[in-house]
């Protein structure tokens, strides 16, 4: 019930329904008021043929008895006895010289000119109530002509009577037609085309939230089945919903695997290359050559990595570097370090770039003696004896990506070549610093000095051997 009624209340809202019913409404209206012209025409002819039929048997009488008269006062006392109707407002009678004989009441308009031959004449005055109508007696053998006034004032108020009943006539049938064709079109056509209408609210809401419950949309204008045209334009909204929920389903499977793919490579940019550098690079910067005048560069090397070579396999071997370079990278990122790279059984790391930190030095040393305990742990582990040789100089570097197929970010400058020389020219073991190094770092760690001595392209040096922090 409540329903039905709610679907009443949406019929009636419905735009579509108003202009239905005002088009319908007005057609009735206009077809009606095309027909009702004429009957108005028609009934007020009715009505004045009414009055001239009670007249005419009264003037016939006369007239008929008027051929028998032999004198104009016979004829006058025959005119005065005839009974007249209530709405006789005066009579003449005329003969055909078209002189008055008799008259009574009102006078006429009509003359025995107007009848020209005619049994009959009838004529309406200016003023519109006053009805005149002419019979000749030479149709029935007399020589004298009857004219009657009649007053039709009573025909207007009939006609307007007439007119508000065909009126009100006109309005119930237009009424009626009109709710009845309503319902029906409301029924058949409407409503569905309602609930269509919500049906595509819901796609485009579902659509525009990318919701879950697409696919499991319920449809209104579905549940009844139609074999209309109607019911086709239902059933290809349907179909055009699986489609669009099965070409979004495809979209978002292959956006999801672009996603995964990029993700992918992203992951991979940034294992060679560092993220702020990976971002300039991704918006188009194709040269990056960047100088930092304040930096600490570290290499270590594996020492005796080649005897254990030759005493396990390679994939051991392999495993096995990966998992002590596995550690020195969780190391870099613990102290928030950039690995620049392993080159064979070395490995090298910067702190201080691509963003400045000024405890560049303090974090390399930190990563470089737990370095020195992880290589310790893996030697226990394993039962060998294998060590490590850290090399550690501070400076100005010059950084950047070179090349353009396998490039990586990388280091170049002094600072980088005796950071290399320091960890070529160590010991198995040891960390061995530059005085740069030592100069920032002095005062938080201990040292070994291990006075000056020559360095590979660069002459005599003094170094030192750093051994571990300063216990305060
Ligand atoms: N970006 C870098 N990555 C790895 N090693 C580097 C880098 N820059 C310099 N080195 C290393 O530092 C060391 C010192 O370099 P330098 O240019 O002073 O000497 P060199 O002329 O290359 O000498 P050599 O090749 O005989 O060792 C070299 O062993 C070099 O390989």
């Amino acid at each position: 019930m409540e329903k039905r009624s709610q679907a009443l209340l949406s019929l009636a809202k419905a735009k579509l329904s108003r202009r239905i019913a005002f088009w319908i409404f007005i057609s009735i209206v206009v077809i009606e008021a095309i027909i009702l012209v004429p009957s108005y025409f028609r009934r007020e002819q009715e009505l004045l043929e009414q009055v001239e039929n009670v007249s005419a048997i009264q003037a016939r009488f006369f007239l008929k008895s008027a051929i028998s008269m032999a004198t104009e006062q016979e004829l006058i006392s025959l005119a005065k006895s005839v009974k007249q109707e209530t709405n006789v407002v005066g009579w003449a009678v005329l003969n055909e010289k078209n002189q008055v004989i008799a008259q009574k009441g009102e006078q006429s308009i009509v003359g025995v000119n107007d009848l020209r031959g005619q049994d009959v004449i009838r004529m309406l005055d200016d003023r519109g109530d006053r009805y005149d109508v002419a019979w000749n007696g030479k149709a029935l053998g007399s020589n004298y002509i009857l004219v009657i006034r009649h007053n039709i004032s009573f025909i207007e108020s009939e006609l307007v009577a007439y007119v508000w009943r065909i009126i009100g006539l006109v309005a119930i049938i237009s009424l009626f037609v009109t709710a009845s064709t309503l319902v029906v079109l409301g029924t058949i056509v409407i409503l569905p085309i309602l609930k269509l209408r919500e049906d595509l609210d819901l796609v485009a809401d579902s659509i525009s939230c990318d919701s879950q419950e697409m696919a499991v949309l319920r449809f209104h204008s579905m549940l009844a089945s139609r074999t209309d045209e109607l019911g086709d334009v239902m059933t290809a909204f349907s179909q055009m919903y699986a489609r669009i929920v099965k070409e979004i389903a495809e979209r978002k499977m292959a956006e999801a695997t672009i996603q995964k793919e990029k993700d992918t490579s992203e992951q991979l940019l940034l294992n060679i290359l560092p993220c702020a550098i990976a971002d300039r690079l991704k918006r188009g910067e194709t040269v990056i050559a960047d100088g930092f005048n304040d930096v600490t560069v570290l290499f270590a090397d594996i020492v005796n990595f080649t005897e254990l070579s030759a005493t396990i396999s390679p994939v051991k071997l392999v495993c096995l570097l990966n998992e002590i370079f596995s550690a020195f990278d969780n190391l870099a990122e613990k102290y928030s370090l950039e690995k620049i790279k392993t080159i064979g059984d070395a490995y090298m790391v910067v702190g201080g770039l691509p963003l400045y930190r000024p405890d560049h030095a303090e974090a390399i040393a930190n990563m470089a003696l737990d370095m020195q305990r992880v290589i310790n742990k893996f030697a226990g582990e394993l039962g060998k004896s294998f060590d490590i040789r850290i090399g550690i100089s501070t400076g100005p570097v010059v950084a950047g990506v070179i090349g353009i197929k396998k490039f990586i970010y990388d280091l170049w400058g002094d600072t980088v070549n005796v950071a290399s020389r320091m960890e070529s020219h160590g010991q198995a073991g040891s960390i061995h610093v530059s005085a740069s190094t030592h100069d920032i770092l002095q005062h938080k760690y201990q040292f070994i000095d291990r006075g000056e001595i020559m360095i590979k392209g660069k002459g005599k040096m003094q170094t030192y051997f750093l051994s571990d922090r300063l216990t305060t």
